[in-house]
């Protein structure tokens, strides 16, 4: 069995990465985030509109056991947030996965962000000042987390094959 785990900010593009890297490596890919709207029928924004976050980080945690304890090999794309709830962090340790943390610049992640953040409950309605702000903070509070991971792959300035290199190197 073989776990792959993608982590970092939103927008560090561990969707997208995750999906590239199983096309290489037909390793089947899971996205988080994917598995926990086709579980409860709602997409990430409904959940928090109708249940909260506290709700959302409840079935997340969930999801990610349910996904680490398939037999499967798989490339998972967490979500921004899975490791800094629910002691997730430690997971990323084990020593039957591996764990990378694809981490990217304040200025990147506003940038992929800026544009993108209609399906993010957390970033939705902020106004562009805002989000510059909310990023740099977050993104503060939550690297203790991230850095748990056993590698990491700066992603700034890298094309999305370049970032899927640096991972094949890691997983070599
Ligand atoms: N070099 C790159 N690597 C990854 N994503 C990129 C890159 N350049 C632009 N993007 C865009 O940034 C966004 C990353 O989003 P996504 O993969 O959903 O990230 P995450 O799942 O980490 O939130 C996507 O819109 C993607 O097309
Ligand atoms: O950072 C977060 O707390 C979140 C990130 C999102 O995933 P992406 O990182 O794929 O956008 C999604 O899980 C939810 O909106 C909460
Ligand atoms: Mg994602």
């Amino acid at each position: 069995m073989k776990k792959i785990i993608l982590l970092g900010y939103m927008g560090c593009g561990k969707s997208t990465i995750a999906q590239n890297l199983s096309k290489i490596t037909n390793i089947p890919f899971l996205d988080l985030d994917n598995c926990i709207e086709k579980k409860t029928n709602l997409s990430i924004k409904e959940i928090f509109e109708k249940h909260g976050e506290i709700y959302f980080r409840k079935l997340e945690h969930e999801i990610f056991l349910e996904l680490l304890q398939s037999s499967e090999d798989s490339i998972i794309g967490l979500g921004g947030g899975t490791p800094c709830y629910a002691n997730n962090h430690l997971l990323l340790q084990r020593e039957d996965i591996t764990s990378i943390y694809l981490k990217a610049s304040i200025e990147t992640l506003y940038n992929r962000l800026v544009y993108n953040k209609s399906k993010r409950p957390l970033i939705a309605d902020m106004n562009e000042d805002e989000m510059k702000e909310f990023i740099a903070k977050h993104l503060f509070d939550r690297s203790f987390y991230y850095n748990h991971a056993q590698h990491k792959v700066v992603v700034d300035n890298k094309t999305v094959d370049e970032t899927v290199d640096g991972i094949l190197e890691i997983l070599a």
